[in-house]
């Protein structure tokens, strides 16, 4: 069985990354999304285990300290980070593999795992990253304003992914990645 190429999802803050997750995980549940652990507080709605673990930073500590994370970054204040062990077990066992995570995550997989396939998620234009940013309602104005930062700076790096999805709808956006995560070298 030829091992499936892990793909990367990153794209700016609002973009719509999470609602494209979750509707992945809904319609093609063959996709294994990693899950991963944060310092970030839970939304309403959001859990343990499923969208995130929620972790303690001294506990972030030792995962760190141990090397069991395969990348992790610093973004808007929280920390996150891929369990290392999870991911390579699935691309061992061929299972399509998804990371839904920041930029400099991206980076660090692209060193790590060169056969990873980078893919950014677009807003279809800067207006509508805020209005979605704002209209999502979860983050108070100053947290909006960090997220629309770090947003312009990922925009910026948009060259440096394999290719880029613009998400105007949910749909077309998951029928491109299953398409994408179907489609392994060997
Ligand atoms: N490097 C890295 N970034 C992550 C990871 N998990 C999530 N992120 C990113 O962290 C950022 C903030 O995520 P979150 O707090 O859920 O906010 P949201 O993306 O605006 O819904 C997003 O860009 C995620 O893609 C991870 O394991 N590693
Ligand atoms: N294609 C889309 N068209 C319109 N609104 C969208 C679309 N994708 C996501 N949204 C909305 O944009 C907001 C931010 O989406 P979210 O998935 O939380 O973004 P991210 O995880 O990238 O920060 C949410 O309110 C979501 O419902």
């Amino acid at each position: 069985m030829p091992r499936p190429r892990l793909t990367v999802l990153s794209g700016p803050s609002g973009v719509g990354k999470s609602t494209v997750v979750a509707e992945l995980r809904r319609s093609h549940p063959e996709v294994w999304l990693s899950v991963s652990v944060t310092t970030r507080k839970p939304r309403p709605g959001e859990r343990h285990g499923v969208e995130y673990f929620f972790a303690g930073n001294d506990e972030f500590d030792e995962l760190v300290a141990s090397g069991e994370l395969l990348e992790w970054a610093e973004f808007a204040g929280n920390r996150y980070g891929t369990p290392r062990r999870p991911v390579l077990e699935k691309l061992e066992a061929g299972v399509p593999t998804l990371l839904e995570i920041d930029l400099q995550g991206a980076r660090q997989v692209r060193t790590t795992m060169p056969d990873a396939l980078l893919v950014f998620l677009a807003p279809p234009s800067w207006e509508e990253l805020e209005r979605r940013l704002r209209g999502r309602g979860t983050e108070p104005p100053e947290v909006i304003a960090r997220r629309l930062d770090a947003g312009r700076i990922e925009l910026a790096a948009e060259k440096e992914f394999d290719l880029t999805i613009v998400n105007t709808s949910v749909k077309d956006v998951c029928h491109r990645l299953i398409t994408l995560l179907g489609n392994s070298p060997s």
